[in-house]
C-alpha cells in the first residue's frame, strides 16, 4: 500500500518507519498545523509555537468518549480522554507522562490535558467550583515557578506531577501537587538571556509596587531585566495571579503575606556589605541599615538580629557559643542563601496549602450541608487517580551547572522508565512466553543511570561524600569524577585543567561546569537563620521554617490546616529536620524523589490487556486463537499464558466486544419486551377467565344464599379464585393467604346473609350462619 506523506495519522503504521521517515512526516504534518501524531500508543506533539484553533470547547466535545483511536484525529484531548474513560471503565489509576526537552510543548500539553479532563468530567454546579480551582492552580504555580530561559520564555523551573482524584462515578473529589526540585538558584542569580521567576516581574507592576518601594528593576541587583514583559502585560498578569489565588481559596492576608515575602527578598537583595580589607569581618554598608529595618519588618522579625544572622555565625562548641564574623563575601553568601530558602519554603507553603485546600477530605467537610453526601470523600479503595507527569524538560545551555546535572538526570531516568516499560519488559514478557520476537534495537541507558546513581561510585555518592568534606572544593570533587569515570563510555574529561566534565546523555553531550556544585549540594543555611526565620511574625514564614523536611525534600508545614496532608506524607517519607546537621544534600533528597516518582508511576502506568468476553469459552489458546480467526485479527503471537497483539488490534476487539455488548442490550431488550407482551396477554386471558368464573361464583354464592334463606343446602363450592380489579387472590387449602381470602370472599355473602338473616328472624329466630 502507497501512502501520501503526511497523511498517517498512526506513524507506527507506516511500512518502514525510521528515524528519517519519522521526521519527514512529523515536518510535513507540522507544516500542514497538523501538530499531533501517533506513534502507536504515544502521542506526538510538535510545538506550532501560535494559536491554533484546535482547543475550542466544539473541539473538545469531539473528543468525548471516543471508542477507537482511529475515530478522531490524533489528539492531546484523545489521550485526555482515554485515561478518563479507561480508568472509569477498567476501574484503574491512570498515568500520563509527558517528555521532551525545555520549551517541547509539555506545560501547555499537560494543562490541555488538565482542561480536558475537568470538561469531560463536569457535574454542573455542583462540582463547579471544585474544578475551577484546580484549573487555577496552573496560573498560580506558573507565576511563582516559571521563569524566562534561554529556551523558552515561560520555562517550569520545578518539576511537578498532579493527581486528579476521582470517584467511582467519575467526578472530580480532589487533587494533589507534588513538586520537584524548584531551581532557587534563579532567586538571586540568572544567566544572561535569562529571568527571574516570573512573580517577581509581576510585582514590579502590580498595585503594591509603592507600598514596597518598588520603583526601579534597576534598584535590585536579584532582577535582571531582559524586558520580556511590558509593564501592561506584567500587571495584566499580576491580576490573573491574584485571581488564581483567590479562586484556589487563598485568603487576603494570605495574598498579602505572600507579597511581602516577595518584596522582602527584592529588598535583601539591596543590603550590601563592606570591610576595610577581603578578609576583615564585614559590616553593613552604608544606607543597608535602613534597608534591613524594611526587610525585617517585612518579614516580621527583629532587625538587630536578622544584621546579626547576615553578619555574623553562631556554633555550640563544648556547651559554649562562639560567635564568628563573616567576611564581605560569606555575608553575601548567607544573604543570598537567606533569600534562596525564603523563595523555595514560600513555594512549598504555596504548594501545601493548594493540596490541603484540594484535599477530597477537606472538600467535603468545607461543602455545604445538602452537598455533603454527594462530596462525601470515596474511601481509598473507591477513589481513581489520573497522574499527570510534567517535569522540567532537558536541558543543554552554554554554561551547565549543578541544576542541569540533576534536571538532565531526571530525564534520564524518564528516558530509562519509557524503555523499561517500552522496550525491555515487553522483550523479558516474550522470552517468558516462549514467543518468538525480533529484538528491536534501542539504546540501553541504564549505564548511564548506573553512573549517576551506583553506590558507592556513582557520581551522586561521590557528590555526596565530597560534600561532608569541609575541605573539599569543586575542584576536588571534578577531579573524583574523572578519576573514576574518565573510562565509562559516557563520560569524557575535557582537555586543559577546567573543571568541567562532559556526560553523554540519551538527548545528547552536555559539558558541566563544575563550579558551585559543592555549595549547592550542601545547600546549608546557617541555624541563625533558621531559627530567626521560624520565630517571624509572619506566620507564612513561621509556619514554612518549623516545618519539616522529607526525605525527598518535600518541606511539610506543621500547621493545623495541613494536617491531613502531613499525616499522608510521613508514610512516605523519613523526616529530617531543617536545622540537623546531618540533613540530606539537596542530590540525595532528588535521588530518593526520583525513586518515588518511579515507583508510582510503576504502579499505575501500564496494565496488561486481557480480553475475556462473558462466554463460556474455555480459556486456552486453542479458544484465543478461535476468537482472533474470527475477529479478523491476523498478526498476533499466542504465548504460553498470553497473546501479544499489535496495540491497534486490541482496539479492534474492543470495538467488537463493544459492538457484541450493544447487541447484546438489544437482543435483551427485544427478548424481554416479547417475554413481558406474551405474560401480559396471557394475564389478560386469564384475567377474563377469572371474571366470568368470579361471576359464575357470584351466581353460586347468590343461589346459596337464596337456597339458605328458602333453607335450603348450600352445594359444595370447592376452591375458587377470586379476581378483582387488579389483584388476583388465589384461594385454596394448601395456600397461605387462604384464609384472608376467604374472609374476602365471604363478606359479601354475609352482608348478604345477614341481610337475609334480618329478614329470617321473624320467621326462624334460632338459625346462625357465622
Ligand atoms: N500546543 C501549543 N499551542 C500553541 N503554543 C504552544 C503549544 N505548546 C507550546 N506552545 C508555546 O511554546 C511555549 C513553550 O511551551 P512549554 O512551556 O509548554 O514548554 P515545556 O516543554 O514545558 O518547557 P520547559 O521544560 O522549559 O518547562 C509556550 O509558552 C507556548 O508559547
Amino acid at each position: 500500500m502507497s501512502f501520501k506523506p503526511g497523511e498517517v495519522d498512526d506513524l507506527a503504521s507506516l511500512p518502514d518507519l525510521n528515524q528519517e521517515v519519522l521526521l519527514r512526516e512529523l515536518k510535513v504534518r507540522y507544516e500542514r498545523d497538523t501538530i499531533y501524531s501517533y506513534v502507536g500508543d504515544i502521542l506526538v506533539a510538535v510545538n506550532p509555537f501560535k494559536q491554533l484553533p484546535i482547543y475550542t470547547t466544539a473541539v473538545q466535545e469531539e473528543y468525548r468518549n471516543v471508542l477507537q483511536k482511529a475515530d478522531r484525529p490524533p489528539h492531546i484531548f484523545a489521550i485526555a480522554d482515554r485515561a478518563y474513560y479507561d480508568m472509569l471503565r477498567d476501574k484503574r489509576h491512570q498515568c500520563c507522562v509527558i517528555s521532551g526537552e525545555s520549551g517541547a510543548g509539555k506545560t501547555e500539553s499537560a494543562k490541555y490535558m488538565i482542561r480536558h479532563i475537568i470538561h469531560l468530567c463536569h457535574s454542573g454546579t455542583t462540582g463547579e467550583v471544585l474544578e475551577n480551582q484546580i484549573l487555577q492552580v496552573n496560573p498560580l504555580l506558573e507565576a511563582f515557578g516559571n521563569a524566562a530561559t534561554i529556551m523558552n520564555d515561560n520555562s517550569s523551573r520545578f518539576g511537578k506531577y498532579t493527581e486528579l482524584i476521582f470517584d467511582a462515578e467519575g467526578h472530580v473529589c480532589g487533587a494533589k501537587i507534588s513538586d520537584y526540585l524548584l531551581e532557587k538558584s534563579r532567586v538571586v542569580q540568572q544567566q544572561h538571556g535569562e529571568q527571574n521567576f516570573h512573580i517577581f516581574h509581576y510585582i514590579f507592576a502590580s498595585p503594591f509596587k509603592d507600598k514596597y518601594a518598588l520603583a526601579s528593576k534597576d534598584d535590585f541587583p536579584y532582577i535582571r531585566d531582559e524586558r520580556l514583559f511590558s509593564d501592561r502585560e506584567a500587571a495584566h498578569q499580576h491580576d490573573i495571579v491574584t485571581r488564581a489565588l483567590k479562586d484556589v481559596g487563598f485568603d487576603d492576608n494570605e495574598m498579602e503575606m505572600l507579597h511581602d515575602v516577595l518584596a522582602a527578598i527584592l529588598h535583601l537583595s539591596r543590603i550590601a556589605f563592606s570591610a576595610p580589607e577581603e578578609h576583615d569581618p564585614a559590616s553593613l554598608a552604608a544606607d543597608s541599615a535602613s534597608v534591613c529595618a524594611r526587610v525585617s519588618s517585612l518579614l516580621g522579625v527583629d532587625a538587630s538580629k536578622l544584621q546579626s544572622a547576615l553578619l555574623t555565625t553562631t556554633t555550640i562548641t563544648r556547651g559554649e557559643a562562639i560567635v564568628k564574623p563573616y567576611t564581605t563575601m560569606q555575608a553575601q553568601d548567607s544573604r543570598d542563601a537567606a533569600a534562596k530558602e525564603l523563595y523555595r519554603r514560600m513555594f512549598a507553603w504555596i504548594v501545601s496549602s493548594i493540596n490541603a485546600i484540594l484535599d477530597p477530605e477537606g472538600q467535603a467537610a468545607k461543602a455545604q450541608p445538602e452537598q455533603r453526601s454527594r462530596l462525601a470523600p470515596p474511601s481509598a479503595d473507591k477513589r481513581f487517580i489520573i497522574g499527570i507527569l510534567d517535569i522540567f524538560g532537558f536541558e543543554n545551555f552554554d554554561v551547565n551547572s549543578f541544576e542541569q546535572f540533576c534536571i538532565n538526570l531526571a530525564n534520564e531516568q524518564l528516558q530509562h522508565f519509557f524503555n523499561q516499560h517500552i522496550f525491555k519488559m515487553e522483550m523479558e514478557e516474550y522470552r517468558r512466553e516462549n514467543v518468538d520476537a525480533t529484538d528491536v534495537a534501542f539504546i540501553d541507558n541504564q549505564p548511564v543511570l548506573d553512573m549517576f546513581l551506583n553506590r558507592p561510585m556513582g557520581l551522586l555518592a561521590l557528590l555526596d561524600e565530597e560534600s561532608h568534606f569541609p575541605r573539599a572544593t569543586d575542584d576536588s570533587l571534578v577531579g573524583k569524577f574523572h578519576k573514576h569515570f574518565s573510562s565509562h563510555a559516557a563520560f569524557s574529561v575535557p582537555q586543559g585543567d577546567a573543571c568541567e566534565f562532559h556526560i553523554k546523555h540519551y538527548a545528547g553531550t552536555v559539558m558541566y561546569d563544575g563550579i558551585g556544585f559543592l555549595d549547592k549540594n550542601r545547600d546549608s543555611l546557617a541555624p541563625d537563620v533558621v531559627h530567626l526565620f521560624a520565630d517571624s511574625s509572619v506566620s507564612v514564614v513561621a509556619e514554612s521554617f518549623q516545618a519539616s523536611i522529607s526525605s525527598t525534600g518535600q518541606i511539610i508545614p506543621s500547621r493545623a490546616r495541613w494536617s491531613s496532608n502531613v499525616g499522608k506524607r510521613k508514610n512516605k517519607a523519613t523526616l529530617s529536620n531543617t536545622t540537623n546537621k546531618r540533613a540530606l544534600t539537596v542530590s540525595a533528597q532528588f535521588r530518593n524523589s526520583l525513586l518515588l516518582l518511579v515507583d508510582n508511576m510503576a504502579q499505575r502506568a501500564y496494565k496488561v490487556i486481557a480480553y475475556s468476553p462473558d462466554t463460556t469459552i474455555e480459556p486456552g489458546a486453542f479458544s484465543c486463537q478461535r476468537v482472533l480467526d474470527t475477529a479478523g485479527i491476523r498478526d498476533f503471537k499466542l504465548g504460553r499464558t498470553k497473546v501479544f497483539l499489535k496495540y491497534y488490534d486490541a482496539e479492534t476487539l474492543e470495538v467488537k466486544v463493544t459492538r457484541f455488548k450493544q447487541l447484546a442490550v438489544t437482543f435483551q431488550k427485544v427478548a424481554r419486551g416479547f417475554i413481558a407482551r406474551r405474560s401480559v396477554v396471557q394475564m389478560q386471558r386469564e384475567r377474563e377467565q377469572r371474571a366470568a368464573q368470579t361471576v359464575e361464583m357470584m351466581k353460586t354464592v347468590e343461589a346459596s344464599a337464596h337456597a339458605i334463606a328458602q333453607d335450603r343446602e348450600i352445594p359444595h363450592m370447592g376452591p375458587w379464585t377470586f379476581t378483582c380489579d387488579r389483584l388476583t387472590i388465589p384461594c385454596g387449602q394448601s395456600d397461605p393467604d387462604a384464609a384472608d381470602a376467604t374472609d374476602a370472599l365471604v363478606s359479601m355473602p354475609i352482608k348478604m346473609k345477614k341481610t337475609q338473616r334480618r329478614r329470617r328472624q321473624h320467621r326462624t329466630p334460632s338459625t346462625s350462619t357465622t
